[in-house]
């Protein structure tokens, strides 16, 4: 290869998705690759929902806090519309987008632009969560990255919710969430449901 074309300053438009539990270094990963651009002089736009104000309104921020500036939308149109004369679009939280999303990152794609999301793969009770899979589906590259099992210490591939809330989208951190192995997560719905009875 051509060595003046293989770093990350070229590169054809692709989708890139970053998925997996909650704490498994989703948004750590979606900052190194939008940062590394950034020092590449690349034209850099971050979306994230503007229902998500965890830990800030404006940024994306890690667990660990680590941020970066970012544009708080509604919806995925106008991520379309506010990314013209870009040439990376990192998208955080995705699973809180509607589905419109899939076809928002394939246009840009298909402009030259490179996206790379980030978003939970499964919501609290293991079912896939909002427009992640079908963006896994056309993605040109996957990362699932793993939390550690708060229980037995091995990978963690699912968030389990701590508090008694059915509703889908409910913002939380550790009070709220813990990231769970397949054995354990098993184990505490067992435990959940006999709460449930005793209540
Ligand atoms: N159980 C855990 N396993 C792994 N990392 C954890 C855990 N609990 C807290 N963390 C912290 O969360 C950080 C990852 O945060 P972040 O990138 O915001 O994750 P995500 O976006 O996937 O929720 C890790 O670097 C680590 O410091
Ligand atoms: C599992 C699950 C999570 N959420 C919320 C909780 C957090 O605010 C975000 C995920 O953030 P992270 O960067 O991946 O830690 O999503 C939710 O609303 N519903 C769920 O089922
Ligand atoms: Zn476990």
């Amino acid at each position: 290869m051509n060595n003046n074309l293989a770093g990350e300053a070229h590169r054809p438009g692709r989708i890139e998705v970053v998925c997996g539990s909650m704490f498994s270094g989703k948004t750590e990963e979606l900052i190194r690759r939008l940062k590394r651009a950034e020092f590449a002089k690349q034209r850099v736009e971050i979306f994230k929902p503007a229902l998500d104000t965890r830990y800030s309104e404006i940024e994306v921020v890690s667990h660990d806090r680590n941020s970066i500036m970012s544009t708080p939308v509604d919806s995925s149109s106008s991520i379309l519309l506010l990314s013209s004369d870009i040439d990376v679009v990192g998208i955080d939280e995705a699973q809180f987008f509607d589905d419109g999303l899939v076809a928002v990152c394939n246009e840009l794609a298909n402009k030259g632009i490179r996206v790379i999301v980030a978003g939970l793969d499964m919501d609290f009770k293991g079912v896939p969560f909002g427009p992640i899979p079908a963006l896994c589906a056309i993605a040109d590259e996957v990362t699932k990255v793993h939390a550690i099992c708060v229980r037995c210490g091995a990978l963690a591939y699912v968030s389990h919710r701590l508090v008694n809330n059915e509703k889908r989208v409910m913002l939380g951190e550790q009070a709220e969430y813990e990231p769970l192995c397949r054995e354990c997560y098993r184990k505490a719905l067992e435990e959940d449901k006999n709460k449930d009875k005793t209540h």
